[in-house]
């Protein structure tokens, strides 16, 4: 079967630093891999060459069959809603400047599916399947908690119908007591919607808890998965 998502031998380079130095793995369908390493090790960069933004410097991103790495912008575009990233920052997913429902909304808008009538409702089934009180839609970010602030931006990415979620360490900025609230959303929303994930995460605890393979990287390279 085509995997989800399907990345070899990629290199990407920021100046004379080879960040990640012949990377390959695949992930099916509904699969977690987790990334895991030390800091500098190129786990972002990885996951930002694997989202199309910005183009490996070798190497090839297959999603869903299809070869992303040569695609112009206006070949990615259709593409992207699949393919969702959830960052460690759960302010900066968020513009500060829009109410919670509008930034939930603002995907079905941008891609023609909003709908007066029924998309009220929708961003109400969203802010609720990531265990948020609908009536928080009414705040701007900065009046959420971090816990709050990144399910919201769990529903965002949501909003798109995504495939795929990359996902940068996206507990590690929030406090322990939080952490596993949102972890244990992330698991359910996988199962339930059948998900795959890219999980990009420092901790090797975490990960056991959360992925069905792990890649162990250090210095740009997988040394090996388990
Ligand atoms: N925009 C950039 N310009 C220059 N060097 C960069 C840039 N982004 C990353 N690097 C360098 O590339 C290497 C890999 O960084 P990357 O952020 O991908 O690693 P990481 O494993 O995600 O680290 P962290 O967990 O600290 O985010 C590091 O040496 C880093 O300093």
């Amino acid at each position: 079967m085509t995997p989800l998502l399907d990345v070899r031998d990629l290199v990407v380079r920021h100046g004379p630093v080879v960040a990640v130095d012949g990377v390959s793995f695949s992930l099916g369908a509904g699969e977690t891999l987790a990334l895991v390493g030390p800091s500098g090790c190129g786990k972002s960069s990885t996951a930002t060459a694997v989202l199309g933004l910005r183009r490996p410097d070798a190497g090839e991103v297959w999603f869903e069959g299809r070869e992303i790495t040569r695609m112009t912008e206006r070949q990615l575009r259709p593409l992207r809603p699949a393919m969702q990233p959830v960052f460690q920052d759960p302010y900066g997913s968020l513009s500060p400047r829009l109410r919670v429902r509008d930034a939930v909304a603002e995907p079905l808008r941008v891609q023609g599916r909003w709908d007066r009538e029924t998309g009220p409702a929708r961003v109400a089934e969203l802010l609720e399947t990531v265990g948020l009180d609908p009536a928080l839609g009414d705040r701007r970010p900065y009046e959420l908690s971090g816990g709050q602030c990144q399910r919201a931006g769990i529903a965002r990415a949501l909003a798109s119908d995504p495939r795929l979620l990359v996902l940068d360490e996206p507990v590690s900025a929030l406090d322990p007591g939080v952490r596993a609230g949102v972890l244990n959303l992330l698991v359910d929303l996988r199962e339930r919607l059948g998900l795959g994930c890219l999980f990009i995460c420092h901790d090797p605890a975490l990960v056991r808890h959360f992925a069905d393979r792990v890649a162990e990287m250090r210095a740009g390279r997988i040394e090996r998965f388990s």
